[in-house]
């Protein structure tokens, strides 16, 4: 099939080239136009393992991009991937999307073919209307019959490409059974591959299911993180609960890692977007609102662990890993960031480490030391905080002689306790 990928960002990109993959021919659509430099010449605009390899292999084939919607009408769907960010009440802005889906309809008022659009971003269910109409504001009068689906996405940064081709369900959000056909027929060369589940249903309930799984998740981390923090007053490892508890498969050994908390560009965001959804609608979630305040109160912990053995003011210390997790470039919500201001509300000297996304938090925090490498950023540090399960910090070892003091607080048990370190669990 011919298929239109709007935006490429980590989504829109990952989407964009597993479908060129599946043996469609894709257009990505976006409005930087270094990302579509990027694109065309064969590099992912992202990290994201194994993207760069399919984007190399299937740009200038199968995958084109393009910062022009002039085309848009010969395609037979087109995936809208744009950023739905949190505005500060916490509802989510869907002003870019609606500006895409303004544009999609557009170059489709004189569609003569039937055309899908589906949304891959992340909105809640009242806002669906807004990309309808926008959508409908272009394309309204068009020969063709043009729809608006919903078809969320439930990959993770740092395994994007493997969570999107081998999925455990996809689900379908749409208003008529031709566009259920249009999104079989785009997915059966995965689904042929894999067994995964189709979940049909309506545009509303797809992204209900969406902020659902996402905030059952979330809740998840933070009702472990919570029971961490108890087990910690009591001497307790939690991962040693977390391990027991896990053997019980109605609540499964999966996200149980407890430590300093959830990051990223969606956990914090959809959490948000779904509570400020409800609270417009006359509802109070109080579960949800308490998983976001375990969340928030973690790196605080973390920082309060760390003042018990280090007066950091005009200390050095270290803060390794920047990333929101492992396996991504991506700074989104890191949990580093609150640790960092923590220290230096404290005065300390930090200086940070990641092995890819420094540059994404120099943006962030342009004043701080960066360095190459963990153990350079822990030679003369009196103390290092550990933010991002990253597994080379767990290889770590004479580097720790070279700290002014040895102390390793450490947030996501990647670090083993040892001989000549002071080692702090946030939750064991
Ligand atoms: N990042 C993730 O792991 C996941 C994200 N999502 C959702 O997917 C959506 C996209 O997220 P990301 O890919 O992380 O966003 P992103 O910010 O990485 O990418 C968005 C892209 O859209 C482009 N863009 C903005 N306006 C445009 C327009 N009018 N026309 C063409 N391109 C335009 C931007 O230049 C950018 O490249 C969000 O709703 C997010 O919640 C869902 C599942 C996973
Ligand atoms: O909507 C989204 O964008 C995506 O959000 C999450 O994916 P992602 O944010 O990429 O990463 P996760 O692996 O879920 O981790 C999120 C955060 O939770 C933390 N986490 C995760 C697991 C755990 O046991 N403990 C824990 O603290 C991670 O360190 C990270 O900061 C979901 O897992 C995806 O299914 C979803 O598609």
């Amino acid at each position: 099939m011919n298929i239109n990928v709007v935006g490429s960002g980590y989504v829109g990109t990952t989407l964009a080239a597993c479908l060129a993959d599946l043996g469609h021919d894709v257009t990505a659509i976006d409005i930087d136009e270094d990302v579509v430099a990027e694109l065309n010449a064969g590099r992912a605009p992202i990290h994201e393992p194994g993207l760069d390899e399919l984007v190399a292999e299937h740009a200038g084939e199968n995958l084109r991009a393009t910062t022009s919607y002039e085309n848009v009408a010969e395609a037979d769907a087109t995936f809208l991937a744009i950023q739905t960010p949190s505005r500060e009440d916490g509802s989510i802005d869907v002003a870019p999307l609606e500006a895409a889906a303004e544009m999609t309809g557009d170059a489709l008022a004189d569609a003569e073919d039937d055309h899908l659009v589906i949304v891959k971003s992340t909105i809640t269910p009242p806002k669906i209307d807004a990309v309808r109409d926008a959508v409908a504001e272009g394309a309204g009068e068009a020969a063709g019959r043009v729809e608006v689906a919903t078809n969320p996405e439930f990959l993770r940064e740092g395994t994007a490409v493997e969570d999107f081709l081998d999925p455990q369900k996809v689900v379908f959000g749409t208003d008529s059974e031709w566009a259920g056909a249009v999104l079989e027929d785009i997915y059966a060369p995965l689904l042929a591959d894999h067994d995964a589940h189709v979940v049909r249903t309506d545009p509303e309930t797809a992204t209900m299911i969406k902020y659902a799984n996402n905030a059952f998740l979330a809740t998840k981390i933070s009702l472990i993180n919570d029971l961490g923090n108890v087990c910690k007053e009591f001497g307790i490892d939690a991962y040693e609960v977390a391990d027991a508890i896990g053997l019980d498969d109605r609540i499964g050994e999966r996200f149980l890692r407890s430590g300093v908390g959830w990051g990223g560009s969606c956990f914090p965001k959809d959490v948000a977007a779904i509570i400020a959804a409800a609270r417009e609608s006359g509802y109070d979630p109080a579960v949800l609102e308490a998983a976001v305040e375990v969340n928030d109160r973690q790196p605080e912990r973390l920082l309060e662990l760390f003042d018990e053995h280090v007066d950091a003011e005009g200390k050095r210390v270290a803060v390794l890993g920047l990333a929101f997790k492992p396996g991504t470039d991506d700074t989104r919500n890191s949990r580093a960031i609150p640790v960092i201001e923590g220290l230096q509300e404290r005065g300390a000297d930090v200086v940070g480490y990641d092995p890819v996304a420094t540059e994404n938090m120099r943006d962030r925090f342009p004043g701080i030391e960066y360095v190459d490498s963990a153990g350079e950023a822990l030679e003369g540090a009196s103390g290092a905080l550990v933010v991002t399960d990253w597994d080379e910090f767990g290889a770590l070892d004479e580097e720790f002689d070279a700290m002014a003091e040895p102390v390793v607080v450490d947030g996501r048990r990647i670090v083993d306790r040892r001989e000549g370190i002071t080692y702090e669990g946030l939750t064991w």
